[in-house]
């Protein structure tokens, strides 16, 4: 599974809004179709090497797609035969069906399936699940490559209801722009992976797949302190803080304190009695404090979160650490990024509505801060509206700590200045390339191992 990075996701609507803009500038709406149509024969023919291709069209534009992608395919010379759910409704899918020459087929149980099927059933269009009989058949067609157009048949393209495809995809091919389906769950691990066909729409979304920028590397005249300070507050459980702390300084900040514990996993950090919290607060040279990591609810971590937030360093807030903030947040002016997994980001947040993207943009104007709503299909969000989705993650991070780790990577993004969305991207890739790059057997310690 993959998606391309630092693509633009579009709603249903948003998409009809730039396809229409396009066809206003002077691109038609059959130009576009053609070219979608052309996308998907160029991956259907490497996919098939020559095998045989079912392509199954609906009644919309999905289905227009698909009338042009296997008129191109048998151009080129491929085997491939068309079947069809109904006639064509829209006057481009029946421009589309009137250009292919060969037979359509009835989609019933007498269809013979094919190694390769094209996915052109449904895309942006679908308004409720499929009909249970039909999802059975196409459950039951062996298939053993799917390609998907747009999205898989089935699934909501807005991620709002867990509808499920009956054939699952092997490769999407996304028109214009990626849609929130392809990134959040669960439609998209149904998705398989994601390729952006970019057909001449143009879109300047705000709301896009994570980039993968490089790891921040030091200038030439960079110091310890210029890479950026970071002060962990270890709470009751100090291993998750030392995690945090050690994971700052693999991420590149060039000074971390951990506040609060004896000893700290790697001799680079400075571990110190809890009793220096105040002072270190005070260390303009701080410019990030870490807090959250291993500290569960109570008087003790309202004090040292309330004398975090006193201290207008910038913040990163785990856990309990967030609803302790809260308050303090909602009243605006602090700069911080919270990583809430989703009990924690329930609990903060229950008024949030919609899908996990509009979740996480809705906590994040709440809060003013920037959100890194965790899980197997991590959202980030900014105030501003600013989205980055981070699917498909590495699933190796699927284990303790690993959290801890994260909220120390932020806090050394966050220590140099700059846009905390920024440092919350850069956190967020640095994490999952290096879950990534350990792969099998990864542990949170592993994370900030050499
Ligand atoms: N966005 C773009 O710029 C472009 C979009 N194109 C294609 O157009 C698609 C959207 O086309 P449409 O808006 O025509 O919509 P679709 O083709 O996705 O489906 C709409 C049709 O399905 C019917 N329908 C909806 N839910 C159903 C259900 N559960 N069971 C049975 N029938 C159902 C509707 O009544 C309608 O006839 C995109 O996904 C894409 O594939 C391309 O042609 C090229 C350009
Ligand atoms: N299946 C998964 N795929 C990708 N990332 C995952 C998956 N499960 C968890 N993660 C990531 O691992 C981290 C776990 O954080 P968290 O739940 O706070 O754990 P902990 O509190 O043990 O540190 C988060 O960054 C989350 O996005
Ligand atoms: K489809």
């Amino acid at each position: 599974m993959s998606v391309p990075a630092d693509a633009p996701i579009l709603t249903s609507s948003a998409m009809r809004d730039a396809e229409a803009a396009c066809a206003a500038s002077g691109t038609s709406l059959s130009e576009l179709m053609d070219r979608a149509g052309a996308a998907v024969a160029d991956i259907a023919w490497r996919m098939a090497a020559g095998a045989p291709v079912l392509i199954l069209c609906g009644p919309g534009n999905n289905g227009g797609d698909g009338y042009v992608a296997a008129r191109l395919l048998r151009e080129r010379g491929a085997n491939v035969r068309v079947a069809a759910l109904a006639p064509p409704t829209t006057d481009l899918a029946k421009a589309a069906r009137a250009k292919w020459a060969g037979a359509v087929e009835p989609i019933d149980e007498t269809l013979a399936p094919a190694p390769v099927a094209v996915d052109a059933l449904f895309g942006v269009g679908l308004t409720r699940p499929l009909a249970a009989e039909l999802a059975g058949r196409l459950r039951a067609l062996a298939v053993r490559r799917v390609i998907a157009v747009d999205v898989p048949s089935g699934v909501d393209a807005d991620g709002e209801h867990d509808w499920a495809p009956p054939l699952p995809a092997h490769v999407t091919v996304a028109l214009g722009a990626l849609k929130r389906a392809h990134v959040l769950l669960p439609a998209a691990q149904h998705c398989g992976r994601v390729l952006l066909a970019g057909i001449g729409i143009v879109c300047d979304a705000t709301i896009r797949t994570l980039p993968r920028p490089p790891a921040p590397l030091p200038g030439v005249t960079s110091h310890k302190f210029s890479r950026g300070m970071m002060l962990v507050r270890a709470g009751p459980m100090p291993g998750a803080a030392a995690l945090a702390a050690a994971a700052g300084l693999r991420a590149g900040a060039g000074y971390a304190v951990l506040s609060g514990a004896d000893t700290a996993p790697l001799s680079a950090i400075i571990a110190e009695d809890g009793d220096h919290y105040p002072a270190r607060l005070g260390d303009k040279r701080v410019g990030a404090v870490v807090i959250g990591p291993g500290y569960p609810a109570g008087m003790a971590l309202d004090r040292d979160v309330a004398s975090a937030i006193d201290s207008a360093r910038p913040l990163v807030l785990d856990a309990a650490a967030i609803d302790a903030a809260l308050p303090r947040l909602r009243g605006g002016g602090l700069t911080a990024i919270l990583t809430p997994h989703e009990g924690e980001f329930v609990r903060a947040f229950p008024g949030a509505e919609g899908g996990k993207i509009d979740r996480a943009l809705a906590a994040a104007a709440e809060t003013g801060s920037v959100v890194i709503y965790k899980g197997a299909d991590t959202v980030i969000a900014a105030p501003d509206g600013r989205v980055a989705a981070a699917w498909p993650g590495s699933p190796w991070l699927a284990t303790a700590g690993t959290g801890d780790v994260l909220a120390g990577a932020c806090g050394a993004m966050l220590s140099r200045g700059g846009d905390p969305f920024d440092a919350a991207v850069q956190a967020a890739a640095w994490h999952i390339a290096r879950a990534a790059h350990i792969g099998p057997g990864l542990v949170a310690d592993d994370l900030v191992g050499e």
